[in-house]
C-alpha cells in the first residue's frame, strides 16, 4: 500500500495494490584472463522459468534488499557474499496493466567465496559480458543490464500489458535513467 500526504491527512492511493512484490537480483562478476564474465542462472522453476537472469528473488520477513540478495545467491548457486561487498547498481519497477507488480533492487559484486553449483531452482553459468544471452532473458534486461555490467547505475520503469502471469505479458514500454547516486539519495541499502 502506498500513501500520499496532503496537508490534513494521509490516505491510500486506490490504484496501487498492497501486493507489490519487493525482490532482488545479484550479478557476480569475475575476470578470466582479461575477459570480464558475469554469473547468470537458468531459472528452473517459478516466474521466468527457462530464462536466464541473475540469482535473486523476493524479500522475506524483515530482511533488507542486500540481505535478500546474499541469501538468494547462497540458496540458488551456493556462493557466499559479504553484504558489504554488494554494490547497489539499480532499481527497477515492473508494472503490469498499469499496476506496480515488482520492485527490484539490483546489485553487483566482484567479491564472493565458493564455486557456483546448481540447485533445484537454478542452473548457474558464467558468460562473457559481451556475450550475454539476451534472447533468452526477460525482454527488459537488454535495456538495463549492459549498463549494470559496465559499472553504471540505473533506475527504470518497465511496463507490461496483457494480464497475469507477468512472464506471459507483453512488454509495452519503459523509462530509464542512468548515473543515479544511490548513496546520495539514501537508497543503497
Ligand atoms: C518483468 N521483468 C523482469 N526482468 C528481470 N527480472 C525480473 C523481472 N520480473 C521479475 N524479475 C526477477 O525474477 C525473480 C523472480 O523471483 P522469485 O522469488 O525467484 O520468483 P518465483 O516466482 O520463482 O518465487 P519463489 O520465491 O521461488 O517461490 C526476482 O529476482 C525478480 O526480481
Amino acid at each position: 500500500m502506498t500513501f500520499e500526504a496532503d496537508t490534513e491527512r494521509v490516505y491510500p492511493v486506490p490504484d496501487e495494490p498492497a501486493t507489490m512484490i519487493e525482490a532482488t537480483l545479484c550479478f557476480p562478476l569475475r575476470d578470466v584472463g582479461g575477459t570480464e564474465e558475469v554469473l547468470l542462472i537458468e531459472k528452473r522453476r517459478g516466474l521466468g522459468e527457462g530464462w536466464y537472469n541473475g540469482p535473486g528473488g523476493k524479500l522475506e520477513g524483515e530482511e533488507t534488499p542486500r540481505e535478500c540478495a546474499v541469501r538468494e545467491t547462497r540458496e540458488e548457486v551456493g556462493l557466499e557474499i559479504d553484504p558489504a561487498d554488494l554494490e547497489k547498481a539499480g532499481e527497477l519497477e515492473f508494472r503490469l496493466d498499469g499496476d506496480r507488480h515488482t520492485f527490484c533492487h539490483v546489485f553487483r559484486t566482484r567479491q564472493f567465496a565458493g564455486e557456483p553449483h546448481p540447485s533445484e531452482e537454478a542452473y548457474p553459468e558464467w558468460f562473457a559480458v559481451d556475450d550475454v544471452p539476451y534472447d533468452r532473458m526477460w525482454e527488459d534486461d537488454r535495456l538495463w543490464l549492459p549498463a549494470v555490467l559496465e559499472g553504471e547505475t540505473v533506475v527504470g520503469e518497465f511496463r507490461f500489458v496483457g494480464g497475469k502471469p507477468l512472464d506471459e505479458a507483453e512488454f509495452a514500454g519503459h523509462d530509464l535513467e542512468r548515473d543515479v547516486d544511490f548513496d546520495a539519495i539514501g537508497r543503497s541499502r
